[in-house]
């Protein structure tokens, strides 16, 4: 089976819809010092958020509905981000649904450590595999595809 290495610097993404901004900068304030240790990158309004409260920098992207979501997508399907916390809103649709939802699955076809709530976002920040250097098992697609068409 087909693997990803993660080192222990990791590449988190952070992603917020406007209702869920205020959470989500709340849980990075909250967990700054954890966060110190890793690189971080955002959709654009998000990350400028973020660096004003962590004083730090984020690698900044467009904003979601411009295209954000997408250029970190790209990202994830690179192999250059290895945790995502994208605390998407359930009570509001967006303009750039498709492109949330596209984010999304990239996410889970790469076997990405995703964080949609507070919660979990806490699971993966207190698991001993933030530390390590980690190996991510990859689903093999193209046996996956062979399978398919037979
Ligand atoms: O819309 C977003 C994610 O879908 C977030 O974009 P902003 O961080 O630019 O607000």
């Amino acid at each position: 089976m087909p693997t990803r290495k993660m080192k222990v610097r990791k590449r988190i993404a952070l992603v917020a819809h406007d209702h869920k901004k205020t959470d989500l900068i709340d849980w990075a304030y909250f967990n700054r010092t954890a966060l110190a240790k890793h690189e971080l990158f955002a959709t654009g309004t998000t990350g400028k958020l973020l660096e004003d409260k962590l004083d730090r920098p984020v690698n900044k992207f467009l904003s979601g509905p411009l295209g954000g979501d997408q250029q970190i997508g790209a990202l994830i399907a690179e192999g250059k981000i290895d945790i995502l916390i994208f605390f998407w809103d359930p009570m509001e649709a967006q303009p750039h649904d498709p492109d949330v939802k596209a984010l999304l699955r990239l996410a889970v076809t790469w076997n990405i450590p995703t964080a949609c709530d507070r919660a979990t976002a806490d699971f993966i920040f207190t698991s001993p595999l933030i530390l390590d250097d980690y190996t991510v098992q990859l689903e093999d697609y193209s046996q996956y595809l062979k399978r398919k068409i037979k």
